[in-house]
């Protein structure tokens, strides 16, 4: 199912600077990455999908409704986790969950108690009396997610969610992110400047750069294309390497490692007979799948 389609997205602020340009892509539902270097375009597009801003030109759709125009339909199905802190230091977590409910149309008990849930869901129940000034940057960055989720969305456009958590406590976010992906079956769109960091908990990958659409697709095909075999052997490397290129196969060499990317599953065979007929020892020979940053050139990817 798609969520989200623009069309010739492009968005020019005042002073001309374009910070997105000609973007056109299909979201599916599921847990989505937007990555790119700080200054892509990621968080106008996602202000542009709450109706916080308005496109200069071309065409957005969330759920199929224009955020421009059904601003509050689009706002009753998303709820959004800010990039900066925002939350107000002297009141807990509890109150301050309970009036974004509130404000979000919710009755005064309904709202109290999806407060409590949400807080529950970001592992916050404990400590929901507690006054928000006194928690530390994961248990911050925990509230804005609790109040993203508490009228109960259908999709979550979370920013840069792990921003100024130390290594645990990012990867304590992510799981968290995967599990209210995969548990609650909400869509989840998670911005973020390090590829390598989303790559682990989406299924697919948008990836833009200076505003326009560097690639867009899952996960699985992107790495799924590009499955390497490495072959070792513990001698003769480089008559196997002659071998294969006779074969017509594509061999490079990464150390010990000869690498022949898979095209046909016929390859694997071919490999194994080469071996055989050098009369090598075969040390190893494993499929690899490229991790997506991989996929990337150094340009792509410098920042990320
Ligand atoms: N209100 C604004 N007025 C003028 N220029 C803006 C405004 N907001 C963003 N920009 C510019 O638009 C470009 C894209 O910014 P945006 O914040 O969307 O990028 P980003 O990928 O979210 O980066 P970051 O992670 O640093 O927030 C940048 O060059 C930024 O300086």
């Amino acid at each position: 199912m798609t969520i989200i389609a623009t069309q010739s997205l492009t968005k020019t602020y005042g002073g001309g600077v374009t910070a997105l340009s000609e973007l056109t892509v299909d979201v599916e539902a599921g847990v989505i990455g937007l990555v790119g270097a700080n200054g892509a375009g990621k968080s106008t597009f996602i202000k542009i999908m709450l109706g916080l801003t308005a496109p200069t030109s071309g065409d957005v759709r969330v759920f199929g409704l224009d955020p421009v125009t059904e601003t509050d339909q689009v706002r009753a199905r998303v709820g959004y986790m800010p990039e900066n802190d925002c939350l107000p230091p002297d009141v807990s977590a509890a109150e301050f969950v309970t009036h974004l409910g509130r404000l979000s149309g919710l009755p005064k008990t309904a709202a109290r108690e999806r407060a409590s849930e949400a807080l529950r869901h970001v592992g916050l129940y404990e400590e929901r009396y507690r006054q928000i000034g006194g928690y530390s940057t994961g248990m911050k960055q925990r509230v804005k997610l609790a109040q993203a989720l508490v009228h109960d969305p259908d999709l979550l456009l979370l920013d840069e969610p792990t921003n100024g958590l130390d290594p645990a406590g990012r990867d304590a976010m992510l799981s968290l992110v995967h599990r209210i992906g995969n548990e609650f079956g909400i869509s989840v769109v998670v911005c973020s400047h390090l590829l390598g960091e989303v790559e682990r908990i989406c299924d697919s990958l948008i990836a833009i750069e200076a505003g326009r659409l560097l690639r867009a697709d899952r996960i699985s095909a992107m790495t799924g294309a590009s499955d390497v075999l490495a072959v070792e052997v513990s001698e003769g490397t480089d008559e196997l390497a002659e071998a294969l290129t006779q074969l017509q196969l594509t061999v490079t060499r990464e150390g010990r490692l000869l690498l022949v990317p898979l095209t046909a599953q016929s390859d694997y065979d071919a490999i194994l007979r080469a071996v055989a007929e050098l009369d090598l020892p075969l040390h190893r020979l494993d499929q690899r799948r490229h991790r997506v940053a991989e996929l990337f050139t150094a340009k792509e990817t410098a920042d990320v």
